[in-house]
């Protein structure tokens, strides 16, 4: 567990502290995504947690001990970090560079090895055919994979990620996001990742924390972000489409009822995202799709989306 205390950071000659009276609690193996306009602090917030920066109050604590009270080189020894762009070295090997903190920690040969192949391969690229080659003989996408293989290597309980997809096109991004995440979640990692897609920081982030001027302005989890955003800033930031976003994080299977559809019917699986359930149902022209013997109707779907207008209308004032 990260905790964050009253953590603040100034920077000299600047107006106003960079990250303010913090207060954020990341739980064991969950994902915090950090957002917010440009130069609210989430960078600052993320690197003091390896004491890239350190507070000028409060206290950060990883697992109840003041990071503060031991060495810094062996903090980060024991925290991944993953940055846009990676930052590999150019002129080593994947192998060289997944290898880092594994040969700076001086595991015998054979053990790292082994350990970069796994690493290669948990993050979909296969050992041989990527073992050996350079950094620019890889597309972005494969670096990205890259700079997570060599986070990952030493098996750190904490792994920092600042916009590590943001150097990504927008297909690869979502595929890195989806599978970088599976993976993560399946490891258990607590992971505090900094983005400026809020599209991202709902689809990874457990928690989801924005920041404004330095200031913490709501953490909770996408959903409670989506249904009652804590004030007209946090609307605004989540944008127009909120409801949409909600329905895209909602199990069409969660929303069926117990009757079948009588006739043929486009089908959908439980599986499937009311964003998807809505998108079949206009495309193929029906109000009510199948779901082996039970059915989904655009009601339903509505009065999901419903939830996030209603608390909008709750807001206004009279
Ligand atoms: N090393 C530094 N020296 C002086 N000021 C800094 C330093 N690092 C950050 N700042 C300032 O602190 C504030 C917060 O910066 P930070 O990088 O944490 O914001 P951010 O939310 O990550 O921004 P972005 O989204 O643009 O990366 C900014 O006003 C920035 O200019």
């Amino acid at each position: 567990m990260i905790r964050f205390e009253g953590v603040t950071k100034r920077f000299p000659g600047a107006e106003r502290p960079a990250v303010e009276a913090l207060d954020l609690t990341v739980a064991e193996g969950t994902t915090c995504a950090l957002i917010g306009p440009s130069g609210c602090g989430k960078s600052t917030t993320l690197r003091m947690i390896n004491r890239l920066a350190e507070p000028d109050e409060g206290r950060i604590r990883i697992d109840g001990r003041d990071i503060a009270d031991g060495d810094p080189v062996t903090l980060r020894r024991g925290i991944g970090y993953v940055l846009q762009g990676v930052g590999l070295f150019p002129h080593r090997s994947v192998a060289q560079n997944v290898a880092t903190v594994p040969t700076l920690l001086g595991w015998p040969r054979a053990r790292i090895a082994a350990r970069v192949d796994a690493m290669l391969a948990l993050v979909g690229l296969d050992p041989g055919r990527f073992r050996d080659r350079r950094p620019d003989a890889l597309s972005g996408g494969q670096r990205q994979r890259v700079g997570v293989a060599r986070a990952l290597a030493a098996d750190p309980a904490i792994l920092l990620m600042d916009e590590p997809f943001g150097a990504v096109d927008p297909v690869a991004r979502t595929r890195l996001q989806a599978e970088i995440g599976a993976i993560l979640k399946r490891l258990r990692k607590t992971v505090i990742l900094v983005t400026h897609d809020i599209g991202e920081a709902l689809h990874m982030g457990d928690q989801v924390a924005l920041m404004r001027d330095g200031r913490l302005v709501q953490s909770a989890s996408p959903d409670r972000l989506l249904v009652a955003p804590a004030d007209a800033f946090t609307a605004d930031f989540l944008g127009e489409g909120r409801s949409l976003r909600r329905l895209a994080r909602l199990r069409a299977g969660d929303f069926a009822q117990a009757d079948a559809v009588e006739g043929m019917a486009p089908t959908i699986s439980d599986e499937a995202s009311l964003q998807e359930a809505l998108d079949r149902m206009l495309a193929t022209g029906t109000n009510r799709l199948a779901l082996g013997d039970r059915s989904l109707t655009l009601d339903a779907v509505r009065n999901a989306a419903r939830a996030v207008s209603e608390r909008e209308a709750d807001r206004t004032p009279p």
